[in-house]
C-alpha cells in the first residue's frame, strides 16, 4: 500500500515552512500527503505580516475528512495556535487511532512572531504530550516547554528527559540554534539513551523552514517502517542537503530546497558518510 502522512500545521505562503514545507517534504519521501490547516498566515521571508486562524469547527471537519476515509501511516503537526485546536487534534488522534505521532511544537518564527498562544503551552504538555512519539522542539522552545534555560550539552539532556517524563516516548531537541558551534547536533533520547546526530553547520541566511521539514522527514521515515534512530539520522541528512542547495530569493530568510536530495544523489550519499552518530 502507499504510505501516507498527515500534516497539521499552518499555511505559509511564501512556501519554505509550514503545510507548503511538509507536503513537499512527503513528496520527495514518496509519501502521499494530506494536510489539515489549523491557521492561514500571510508570510514570505521578511517575516509573518498576518496570522488567520482556521476556525475549530473548519480544523474538525478536514481532520473528520481525512480519518473517515483515508489511511494515515504517520501524523506531523507543526503550528497549532491555541489550546481549542489542540484540542482538536488530540480527539482525532484518539478517535482515529492514529499512530507515528511527530509534534514539532512550533512557538515562534525566525522573525519573532509568534504561532502558538502562551496560555495553550500547559494544554500541550498535558494532553498532547502524552501521545506523542517524537518531539521535535528546537532549543528556545524546549526552553519554554520545561520552564529551564539551555546552555550546554547537559542542560539538553536535563530537558530531554523531563519532556520523555512529560509523556514523550521520543525527544529529539534539536541544534540549530547552538549558535557559534561548528557542528550543528540534534540529540536523540528514548527515555533510556542519548543518541546525537552531527553534521557541520551551513553558514547561511536561507534555514527558514528547517524545523517542519526535518519533523516531516521524520515523520516520512516513521510512516515507511524506519525506527526511530534510523528516520532521526535521515531527516538530518535530508534537511542538511536542502540547506546546502538553498534556492536563494526574497530580502530576508530564504526556503531551503527540498528536492536537493534527489537533485544531487552523489552528494547525499556523501553527506550519509559525514554524518557522526554517538550513544551515551
Ligand atoms: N546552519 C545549519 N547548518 C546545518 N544544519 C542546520 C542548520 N540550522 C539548522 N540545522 C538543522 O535543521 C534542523 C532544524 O533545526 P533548528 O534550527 O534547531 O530548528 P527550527 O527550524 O525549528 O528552529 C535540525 O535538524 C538542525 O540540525
Ligand atoms: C505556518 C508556519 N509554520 C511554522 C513555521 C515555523 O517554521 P520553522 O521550521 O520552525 O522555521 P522558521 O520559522 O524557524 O524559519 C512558520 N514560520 N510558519
Amino acid at each position: 500500500m502507499r504510505r501516507t502522512a498527515l500534516t497539521i500545521a499552518g499555511s505559509d505562503s511564501g512556501g519554505g515552512a509550514g503545510i507548503q514545507a511538509d507536503l513537499k517534504t512527503f513528496q520527495e519521501h514518496h509519501v502521499f500527503g494530506m494536510s489539515a490547516l489549523t491557521a492561514v498566515t500571510a508570510q514570505n521571508t521578511r517575516g509573518v505580516q498576518g496570522v488567520f486562524p482556521v476556525e475549530v469547527k473548519g480544523l474538525e471537519e478536514q481532520l473528520r475528512s481525512i480519518g473517515d476515509d483515508m489511511p494515515v501511516h504517520a501524523v506531523k503537526t507543526g503550528m497549532l495556535f491555541d489550546a481549542d485546536r489542540i484540542k482538536a487534534v488530540v480527539n482525532a488522534i484518539h478517535r482515529y487511532e492514529w499512530s507515528n505521532i511527530v509534534v514539532d511544537p512550533v512557538m515562534i518564527a525566525k522573525g519573532g512572531d509568534s504561532l502558538l498562544s502562551e496560555s495553550a503551552h500547559e494544554f500541550l504538555m498535558k494532553n498532547l504530550l502524552p501521545i506523542t512519539d517524537v518531539i521535535t522542539p528546537n532549543i528556545p522552545e524546549a526552553e519554554v516547554l520545561t520552564n529551564m534555560t539551555i546552555h550546554t550539552l547537559a542542560d539538553r539532556k536535563e530537558a530531554a528527559i523531563r519532556l520523555h517524563k512529560a509523556g514523550a516516548s521520543h525527544v529529539v531537541i534539536k541544534g540549530g540554534h547552538d549558535d557559534g558551534a561548528e557542528n550543528v547536533i540534534d540529540l536523540l533520547y528514548d527515555g533510556s539513551a542519548f543518541t546525537y546526530f552531527s553534521l557541520p553547520r551551513i553558514q547561511s541566511e536561507n534555514t527558514h523552514g528547517t524545523g517542519c521539514t526535518f519533523a516531516a522527514a521524520l515523520a516520512s521515515g516513521l510512516s515507511h517502517g524506519s525506527s526511530v534512530t534510523e528516520a532521526v539520522k535521515k531527516a538530518k541528512i535530508f534537511v542538511q542537503m536542502a540547506i546546502q542547495h538553498t534556492v536563494p530569493m526574497g530580502d530576508g530568510h530564504g526556503p531551503t530546497n527540498h528536492g536537493a536530495v534527489r537533485q544531487y544523489p552523489e552528494e547525499a550519499i556523501s553527506v550519509t558518510e559525514e554524518v557522526k552518530i554517538w550513544d551515551e
